[in-house]
């Protein structure tokens, strides 16, 4: 399958569905994760006002003056919460310099600071954290459902953190700003808005607005766009599902380009992803079998947070 697929939740929506419902939506999320890896959710049961309101608060917050951006400032120390500037991460080593911003909201219930001018903003990423987890459970069930996992509830074990706030777990919302590139900016060469990387959990829910820009790697090698498709959410699968599945399912890469067109370049571009990942302690086991599959193991164990602190101390540049 080297497009991505349209998967529409109306029929399990709210927990209402029947079981064959579950099965039948449970198989279409089988085959993208063995397809692409990405599949677009349609009446995904979060509300259109939340996202935009965090899109308008998100924009309000990037065109605060530099400095005070500066307040917030991410780093390993307050577990990669706050804000960074643009070049402070590469996602990928071929990049020389990634023209965007973020802003990380780390865990429920984070205790990370916000401009106190901006106390909207806080509200707004909040109320999408908090319909954004209720997603995910649901793609946590059908997960385990599509794999034919002996015990179905096992994604959700291992994200026990996504309700319960004494148990660790650095869930990220994390909103983004591809500011505008004007002519008078020196754009060194091997630039981009986003290098070219797989997410490092289990599952991503991405929102992007209406520019563009997003390309993932289908199975033939070739870059294909994820062109926004209004009313949806693009979910896209991390590095824990390939490692869970031994490769079955594919944590696919994705990058976002500087575009050629002039118009579109000095036009700023906003997404805002949820990283799904795993609570700290769990270890990270090779799955072996289910009802349908027998894997392939090739990972030692390790506990996620040994595996995350990794990954995010690559990614990160002081
Ligand atoms: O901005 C986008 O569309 C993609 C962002 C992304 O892939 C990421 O932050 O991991
Ligand atoms: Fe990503």
């Amino acid at each position: 399958m080297d497009h991505i697929p349209v998967i529409d939740f109306a029929k399990i929506a709210q927990g209402t569905g029947n079981e064959q419902n579950w099965e039948t939506i449970s198989e279409e999320v089988r085959k993208a994760c063995h397809g692409i890896g990405f599949m677009y959710i349609l009446n995904h049961g979060i509300r259109k006002e939340t996202i935009e309101s965090a899109f308008e608060e998100s924009k309000k917050f990037f065109q605060l003056p530099q400095s005070r951006k500066n307040d917030f400032p991410l780093d390993a120390a307050n577990k990669y919460r706050g804000y960074t500037r643009s070049g402070q991460e590469l996602l990928s080593p071929n990049s020389a310099f990634e023209f965007r911003e973020g802003f990380a909201v780390v865990g429920i219930n984070s205790p990370q600071k916000f401009p106190e001018e901006l106390l909207t903003f806080k509200k707004a990423l909040f109320d999408l954290e908090k319909e954004c987890n209720v997603l995910t459970r649901t793609l946590l069930s059908l997960f385990g459902k599509a794999l034919g996992l002996p015990d179905e509830n096992h994604f959700l074990n291992a994200n026990l953190g996504l309700t319960d706030a004494s148990i660790a777990n650095r869930v990220t919302l994390r909103t983004h700003w591809y500011p505008s590139i004007n002519k008078d900016i020196t754009i060194p060469s091997n630039s981009v808005r986003c290098g070219e990387h797989t997410d490092y959990g289990v599952c991503t829910l991405l929102f992007q607005d209406s520019m563009g820009g997003l390309e993932v790697r289908n199975s033939a090698g070739q870059w294909t766009p994820a062109t926004p498709i209004a009313d949806t959410v693009l979910v896209n699968l991390g590095d824990i599902m390939e490692i869970w599945t031994g490769g079955l399912f594919k944590a696919t890469g994705h990058r976002v380009l500087i575009p050629e067109e002039e118009i579109r370049r000095r036009t700023p571009r906003q997404s805002i992803a949820y990283f799904v990942l795993l609570d700290d302690d769990c270890m990270i086991t090779p799955l072996k079998s289910t009802k349908n599959y027998t894997f392939k193991e090739n990972f030692e164990s390790m506990s996620f947070a040994e595996f995350l602190d990794k990954r995010l101390g690559d990614t990160y540049q002081y």
